[in-house]
């Protein structure tokens, strides 16, 4: 990393997460442009729990794959704090997921040849200051579930052995996209409670994308998404508990 990824010191933001200055990117399809972000600035602050709404197509992906490193903007900036991620090289921009993002997808994406424990430790083997496997798994409470295969776990298991195998590596940061997708109301409403206890027991800065606005309500920020933008910021000062939301 050279002196040009490095916030000025005036504009230090150590209790901000991410910050993203007309954030733009633009896919190209066939012969024309989409433009998938159109100048999307914002700031998310260390540990909160953000859900990000908005229609299909409104850009939400977009963005976390961005802040998250899995992407380049077209234009604009991204900080993680003072680094600019915007300017990372590809090995930059690798080592930064390494340390300091965890994933979360709608699929669950676990081996399915391993255990839940090895399924965690795999992420284990390759991280800086990594949490005892049993210990991540103890966190989304699957201790008694370590040495099942994935085939012997429901989906709402699988998903919180995933969200293990995201916390196990201590990241700064869990980025979620439709991390209840493919689960009933019921089951969702687990693994919700399993993000909330991370994200209140280490932490964790949690953004979560949702079609499902209810979810909403357990967030303390609610960013609204239409037509590559974020239109509206909403603040909450009473998250509810996952069992509360109404789905
Ligand atoms: N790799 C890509 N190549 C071309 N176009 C893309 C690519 N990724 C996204 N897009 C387009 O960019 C726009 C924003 O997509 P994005 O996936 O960010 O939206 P989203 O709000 O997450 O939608 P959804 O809720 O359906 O997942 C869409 O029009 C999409 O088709």
């Amino acid at each position: 990393m050279n002196n040009d990824n490095v916030l000025s010191k005036d504009v230090l933001r150590n209790n901000i997460t991410f910050h993203t200055e007309s954030l733009t990117k633009d896919y190209p399809s066939g012969e024309t442009v989409v433009q998938a972000l159109r100048g999307v600035s914002l700031d998310i602050p260390k540990g909160d729990m953000v859900v990000l709404l908005g229609p299909s197509g409104s850009g939400k992906s977009t963005f976390l794959n961005i802040i998250g490193g899995l992407d380049s903007p077209t234009s604009g900036e991204v900080y993680f704090h003072n680094d600019r991620l915007s300017h990372y090289t590809e090995q930059e921009l690798t080592r930064f997921r390494r340390y300091n993002v965890g994933f979360v997808f709608q699929a669950y994406n676990l081996v399915p040849s391993l255990t839940a424990l090895e399924n965690v430790a795999l992420v284990t083997d390759i991280s800086l200051d990594p949490m005892p496997p049993m210990e991540a798994l103890a966190a989304v409470h699957l201790e008694d579930r370590a040495r099942h295969f994935p085939s012997q776990l429901s989906g709402g298991e699988q998903q919180r052995v995933a969200i293990a195998r995201a916390l196990a590596k201590r990241p700064e940061v869990l980025l979620c996209d439709e991390p209840t997708g493919a689960l009933d109301s019921e089951t969702g409403i687990v693994v919700l409670k399993a993000l909330q206890e991370v994200n209140r027991t280490y932490g964790t800065t949690t953004i979560i994308i949702t079609h499902n606005a209810s979810i909403s309500a357990m967030a303390d920020r609610v960013i609204h998404f239409a037509d590559g933008q974020a239109v509206e910021v909403q603040l909450n000062d009473n998250p509810v508990s996952p069992e509360e939301i109404s789905w």
